[in-house]
């Protein structure tokens, strides 16, 4: 705005002569006439380089202090006077000042502080000055040349009353002023205040005022009729500037619309760019599992192309080494011809064997007698009983019966155990007979003898110490696995009791009633029809079906069995050595010796020892033969199995590695593929990024092209504002100004946010622009024209009246000497903001008591 020039400000500023400096105080403003200099708020500062010492803060009442440390921007040579103020409640009074005419300068700054006053925002003797808006943040203002006439009583008086917002002056100047020719007022009252005072005035004054009223009445009409001018100019501007409001609205929108469509573009970019980033880290994801996936399949194939050269090296060892293996082959054939015909001949002699073995047995005698005798038991030794049997010629088979001190008997056996002898002892003898068992003879072993002499001991013997059953059983079933190749046994056991001459079947699970006979069959065979006979094919189970026969057993002697902004028997006579059982000794060896000569037939004995004993040897040397070549042909096939088998299963396993590896590069290859795929999709989506970046882009020139069109409008309507804008000021309308003006509750708030350079909307905002308003939503903006256009049709009562007036106040009885104020002087209003949606009327006057400021001499 600049300076004011003092014509332009006497229509304003109601103070005659007084006018506003938009700037510091200079150097070069210090004069003579300086009476005092009052630095409000703050110390006193002697005058450096100028003669005008600043008072401190001095002739106050009342009132709060504010400072800051901000710089005062266009402050003067003297900011400092600035930096401080006094605010609130307060007034000055200058004593002792000699009579006459002074000037009173006041200094004004808006001091920007968060936590500072409102700030003076209206005062009427400045018709109405918005001080802060005029001056801004951290400028300063003065208002210089107030007139005031000392009387006698030598005091001048300044007080802010009814002012909106807070007074704050910041500096008070007084100075001597030059007598006028012609007193405007009397000099004891200048009255400032709406309430009427009243002022003596002399015919002199008289007459001066009435010049004075004339010329200001002739200057009223001349402004009149430049208002009237100003008037229309301002509506065409202002019809204008609306239509460029509306256009600007318009390119509000559309610059809206861009912006929604920038940022809904801006959130698909995001979200692409969310989705890219997604589909990255699952690319960079996927790609290290791929690649610890890669490395461990080429780890693998690694290992399975060592593990292929090295089978394939012994598959090449195994190649190589196969004119051994056939020769191998052919030895084996050649030993598998011979194996079959020492079968044949194997066989050939079992069959010899077994009729010359036969043909042994039968020289020993189809029954055979052995004599077994047990010890004297601990009872019988307690009892005092002794042994009266003679062992010296037991080796013989010889065994002799004492009485008395002397040999009374001696019996022959085949056999004769002392009680020493032990089990393996006794089966050592009876194992032949096994043999013959499994070359198809019928066998029969059975103990006799009185109760108690060691039957069962003999047949069964305990768990620890096994008997002749038991260990014939086990080498007949050794016997029998060793010939399992050849032939195939069938075991089944049968225990029967021979009791009181009477066969029972100790296996059967009822008693029968049929009565059980030995019979003999047509081959010769003797057999018992009806009798239990349990399969057996291991000795446990031979075991327990005896011991189920040994339970069922009558008690008892046995018989023997004497059928079998052509079997072969085998006899146990068991004795007693004790003297105590001599009767049934003798008994027993009598019987016992009675059947071994019965059945030993004199011719058998006979038979040429020598020629058997040859034979026997011949027996022996096949047997020794036939063993050894079997033995070799199994370790042969056995050789050749497991070379087969080992050759068979490289062959498989290098089989199933080449399958491995195949399946892993087919493998390889689909991850390849895949990895592929996935490199071509994220380059997909990198272009897709940059076309939707590039739209973005274009979209931002768009928008900033725009930018620079609503800037350029606005600049175009600034310019036409400011080429009207004192006039135009003065239509601003209190609804309009109020909304666009610096709104005091916002600057209660944070006075700062109107200042911010950093707002968004600034490039739309500027001084006297709707747009100031650029941070208001778009919906706001529409609101507001909507109740502009529904204000338009309303009634004057709407439409924005100007603004207040500043009125002298002086004595009824001085009337003439007032100066009559026209309410389109009013429009003098100082304010930059220019807000207004209507034409406006500027005829009627808001006739509320407005603030002011008094300046009172006495
Ligand atoms: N040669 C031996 N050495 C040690 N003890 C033996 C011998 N013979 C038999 N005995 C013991 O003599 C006792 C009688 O034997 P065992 O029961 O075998 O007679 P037994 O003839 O079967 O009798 P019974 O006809 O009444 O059944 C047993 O305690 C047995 O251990």
């Amino acid at each position: 705005m600049g300076v004011a020039t003092e014509d332009s400000f006497d229509s304003m500023i109601l103070v005659s002569g007084s006018r506003l400096v938009q700037s510091g105080f200079r150097k070069m403003d210090c004069r003579d006439d300086v009476v005092m200099f009052v630095n409000s708020g703050g110390s006193p500062i002697e005058g450096r380089d100028s003669h005008i010492n600043f008072l401190g803060d001095s002739y106050f009442q009342g009132g709060d202090v504010i400072k800051t440390n901000e710089a005062i921007v266009e402050g003067g040579d003297y900011p400092f006077l600035y930096q401080s103020a006094r605010y609130g409640n307060f007034c000055y009074k200058f004593e002792a000042l000699a009579p006459g005419d002074y000037f009173v300068d006041l200094h004004f700054a808006e001091i920007v502080n968060t936590y500072g006053p409102k700030g003076i925002r209206l005062f009427d003797i400045l018709s109405e000055l918005d001080v802060y808006a005029v001056v801004g943040a951290n400028k300063p203002l003065q208002l210089v040349d107030i007139r005031v006439p000392v009387l006698d009583n030598g005091f001048i008086v300044i007080r802010f009353e009814g002012i909106s917002g807070t007074p704050t002056v910041s500096g008070i100047c007084i100075r001597k002023a030059p007598k006028l020719s012609a007193p405007l007022v009397k000099p004891e009252h200048l009255i400032c205040n709406k309430c009427a005072a009243e002022i003596e005035v002399s015919p002199t004054q008289t007459r001066a005022r009435s010049k004075y009223i004339a010329k200001y009445e002739k200057k009223i009409h001349e402004l009149t009729s430049q208002y009237k001018l100003k008037s229309d100019e301002c509506y065409e501007a202002w019809m204008s500037l609306t239509a460029t409001n509306e256009q600007l609205v318009r390119l509000r929108m559309e610059l809206d619309n861009y912006i929604f469509q920038t940022e809904t573009l801006e959130q698909a970019v995001e979200k692409q760019t969310g989705k890219l980033r997604d589909v990255s880290e699952r690319y960079e994801h996927d790609k290290k599992s791929w690649f610890a996936a890669i490395s461990n399949l080429e780890d693998k194939i690694k290992a399975m192309k060592q593990g292929q050269s090295q089978l394939s090296i012994e598959a090449h060892e195994c190649a190589n080494s196969t004119p051994d293996l056939n020769k191998m082959i052919i030895a084996v054939q050649t030993l598998v011809t011979q194996c079959e015909d020492l079968k044949i001949k194997y066989s050939e002699e079992i069959a010899k064997r077994k009729k010359l073995y036969n043909q042994v047995q039968e020289t020993k005698g189809n029954i055979r007698v052995f004599c077994r005798c047990r010890p004297l038991t601990k009872e019988e030794v307690l009892s005092g009983y002794t042994s009266m049997v003679d062992f010296d010629a037991a080796k013989e088979g010889d065994i002799g019966i004492m009485a008395g001190g002397s040999i009374k008997k001696i019996f022959k056996f085949d056999r004769v155990y002392t009680p020493k002898d032990g089990q393996a002892d006794v089966y050592a003898d009876a194992s032949p007979l096994v043999t013959s068992v499994l070359d198809g003879y019928n066998v029969c072993i059975f103990a006799y003898g009185q109760t108690g002499t060691g039957k069962t001991f003999t047949m069964e013997g305990t768990e620890q110490n096994r008997g002749v059953n038991y260990r014939t059983l086990d080498e007949l079933f050794k016997i029998a696995a060793e010939r399992k190749e050849t032939f195939a046994y069938n075991i089944s056991v049968s225990v029967l009791e021979v009791y009181n001459e009477q066969i029972r079947d100790l296996l059967a699970t009822f008693p029968s009633t049929k009565k059980l006979e030995v019979r003999q069959a047509a081959e010769g065979f003797h057999h018992v029809p009806g009798i239990v006979e349990a399969k057996v094919e291991n000795i446990k189970q031979v075991w327990d079906v005896l011991q189920a026969g040994s339970n069922a057993r009558a008690v008892g002697s046995n018989n023997v069995n004497e059928h079998s902004g052509d079997s072969k028997a085998l006899m146990f006579v068991q004795i007693s050595p004790s003297d105590n059982d001599l009767g049934e000794t003798l008994s027993s060896l009598n019987f016992a010796s009675r059947v071994r000569n019965i059945e030993l037939g004199p011719a058998r004995k006979q038979v040429d020892t020598g020629e058997l004993q040859k034979m026997k040897q011949m027996l022996d040397k096949v047997k020794q033969e036939s063993r050894i070549k079997d033995e070799s042909l199994q370790k042969l096939e056995e050789h050749c199995q497991n070379l087969e088998n080992k050759l068979r299963g490289k062959d498989q396993l290098c089989r199933n590695l080449q399958e491995k590896v195949k399946e892993l590069e087919c493998k390889l290859k689909e991850q390849l593929n895949s990895e592929s795929v996935a490199v071509q999709k994220v380059k997909e989506l990198e272009y897709k990024l940059k076309e939707r970046l590039q739209s973005e882009l274009m979209l931002e020139q768009k928008v900033n092209k725009l930018k620079n069109k609503l800037r350029e409008k606005r600049d175009q309507s600034k310019s036409m504002l400011l080429l009207h804008s004192d006039d135009a000021l003065k239509f601003a309308t209190p609804t309009e100004g109020k909304a666009f003006s610096r709104d005091e509750s916002t600057s209660e708030t944070d006075p700062r946010i109107l200042r911010s350079s950093n707002s968004v909307n600034k490039p739309l905002t500027g001084p006297g622009s709707i747009l100031l308003q650029g941070a208001e939503p778009l919906h706001e903006i529409k609101r507001k024209r909507e109740l502009r256009s529904t204000m338009v049709g309303k009634s004057e009562n709407n439409i924005i009246v100007p603004t207040t007036l500043v009125e002298k106040r002086i004595q009824p009885s001085e009337l003439g000497k007032v100066r009559k104020i026209d309410p389109t002087k009013a429009f003098g209003r100082l304010t930059r903001k220019v807000v207004a949606t209507q034409k406006v009327f500027p005829h009627s006057r808001n006739n509320q008591e407005k603030d002011k400021i008094k300046v009172w001499t006495r």
